[in-house]
């Protein structure tokens, strides 16, 4: 798998504040699903922001699909933030068109093919609906679809579904695993839930309050295509305990 993205010693800090993170490095590889996990606070979304191109880093550099690192990255990835930012005044179709929309292609062919999406997506039945009238579920569906909808290679997915009870959330991680092998994109994925960082990822990547340096990693030998029943597969309990044990200790360090 070649490079998609690569963070090159990124360092960063508000105005006045210590450094939130200095030096960090990391790598996505084409087609792979990589979770970032660490403490609240400890800079996953400011680091999302940066990929995104909305901030500006203090230091370092990014590559992202094999484009000089001063190029701008605004547009260039899709972008899921944390709230799912989905238009009230818009019906779930015209949410989902928007990217299209941006560019400038949201012809009769686009309609078709959001229609097309709506429908793989089981939101065909609420297509005409307006975002509060949606369980949250269908919401976090319905951005994602949208966030998918955009032209970068790369998802920067933001705890998407940090939100909803254990039964939707597994429902989700049912739906997600099912789409992502014929999906042909890569992910970066922010989640405070081990178990959803294990069995979606094919790495889980720690970083600890005040990161510095390359961030630790934990592969996750799981076979692909998943379902919820790799849950129990041989190796996964341990693997919980050892993201636990590392993550306990990067706090501690
Ligand atoms: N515009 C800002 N100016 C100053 N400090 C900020 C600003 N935005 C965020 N912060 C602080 O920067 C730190 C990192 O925030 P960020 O949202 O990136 O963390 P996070 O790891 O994504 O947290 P969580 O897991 O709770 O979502 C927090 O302490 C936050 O209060």
């Amino acid at each position: 798998m070649d490079e998609l993205l690569a963070l090159n010693r990124l360092s960063f800090a508000f105005p006045g504040q210590p450094p939130l993170f200095s030096e960090l490095s990391l790598t996505v590889r084409r087609g792979e699903f990589v979770s970032i996990v660490g403490a609240s606070g400890c800079g996953k979304s400011t680091l999302f922001k940066i990929i995104a191109g909305l901030v500006q880093q203090t230091g370092g550099s990014i590559r992202l699909q094999g484009l000089a690192p001063e190029t701008g990255r605004l547009g260039k990835t899709a972008y899921m933030p944390q709230q799912d930012l989905l238009l009230p005044w818009r019906t779930v179709q015209d949410n989902c068109l928007l990217p299209l929309e941006i560019k400038g292609k949201a012809d009769a062919a686009a309609t078709a093919h959001v229609r097309d999406m709506l429908q793989r997506f089981g939101l065909a039945e609420s297509e005409k609906a307006y975002p509060h009238e949606l369980s949250g579920g269908m919401r976090q569906r319905a951005a994602f679809l949208r966030t998918l909808l955009c032209e970068g290679e790369l998802l920067l997915l933001d705890e998407p579904f940090g939100a909803l009870d254990a039964i939707t959330k597994r429902d989700m991680h049912r739906w997600l695993l099912e789409l992502w092998d014929g999906l042909g994109r890569s992910a970066l994925f922010i989640t405070h839930d081990l178990e959803e960082a294990l069995l979606l990822s094919d790495r889980v990547l720690l970083m600890p309050k005040g990161s510095s340096g390359p961030l630790q990693e934990l592969v996750v030998g799981l076979p692909r295509p998943r379902s919820l029943q790799s849950n129990y597969e041989p190796g996964f309990v341990a693997m919980r305990a050892e993201l636990e044990r590392r993550l306990y200790e990067s706090r501690l360090a």
